[in-house]
């Protein structure tokens, strides 16, 4: 399970300081969770203070009952946390084989390497032995990132808005990798989006607004306050716009 207990992100900015996180309190032991809300709100920061990118500037951080608040990413990552970025990560010289076998940890076989391509829907005999560089498109680095974490099989899985930057027909697929994921994963996947059809596979959804949370539930539950937030700033849009 994930806790975070008054969970603070502040940063100095133009001599002004500014609260990015506000208090947030959360305890998490679903299969699957969104975390959602409006631009700005906090969700990449959120996420990436989970994963020990950035330290919160105060409270806890625990997993399993294990206080990992000043754990570095490295140690975070051996007690089990996977963070796929928004934009993944290109590695010239490598190739998909080599990536897949270090996320394992062992020395895999290729059909095992393989099957994880094939569990993220790509044709693993195009892919294994193609290096990760800019030949690679948005959509295919991007499975082939999930191929990777699926890999290293970590408690807790973190993709943050996995559908940016991602054509409709790639995302069309990106859903089932994630519906498959639900399905199959061991670990816990907490997924930052913004997509209703991610949001309709959570198990929990949180809404994340100014900093805060908003709201922690199930979608029948989040789904009517998120649309009045989205409401709102439509409203607000528009005033400003007139
Ligand atoms: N290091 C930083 N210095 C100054 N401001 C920051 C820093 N990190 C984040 N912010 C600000 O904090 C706010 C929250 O950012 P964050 O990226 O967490 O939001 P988000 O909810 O993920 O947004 P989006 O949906 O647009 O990705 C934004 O206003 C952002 O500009």
């Amino acid at each position: 399970m994930l806790e975070l207990k008054d969970v603070c992100f502040q940063v100095n900015e133009d001599a002004k300081d500014k609260e990015i996180l506000k208090n947030i309190n959360l305890k998490l032991d679903d299969r699957f969770v969104a975390i959602t809300g409006p631009n700005g709100g906090g969700k990449s920061t959120l996420a990436r203070v989970i994963a020990g990118i950035v330290r919160p500037t105060s409270g806890k951080i625990y997993l399993d009952g294990v206080d990992i608040t000043d754990y570095s990413i490295t140690e975070r990552a051996k007690a089990g946390i996977s963070f796929a970025f928004q934009q993944p990560v290109r590695f010239k010289g490598l190739t998909v084989k080599d990536l897949i076998t270090l996320a394992s940890g062992k020395d895999i076989s290729v059909a095992e390497a393989c099957s994880y391509l094939s569990e993220v829907g790509l044709c693993a005999k195009d892919y294994i032995d193609r290096e990760v560089n800019a030949s690679l498109s948005g959509g295919e680095l991007k499975r082939i990132e999930i191929a990777m974490v699926i890999a290293r099989g970590t408690k807790l899985s973190i993709f943050d808005e996995p559908e940016a930057g991602i054509d409709l027909w790639s995302f069309q697929n990106l859903i089932q990798v994630f519906e498959h994921m639900h399905e199959k994963i061991n670990g816990s996947i907490l997924i930052i989006s913004h997509q209703e059809r991610i949001l309709n596979i959570a198990d929990r959804i949180v809404l994340i607004a100014d900093g805060e949370v908003r709201k922690v539930g199930t979608k029948e539950e989040v789904l009517p306050e998120l649309l009045k937030t989205s409401e709102a700033c439509s409203t607000l849009m528009d005033k400003i716009a007139r």
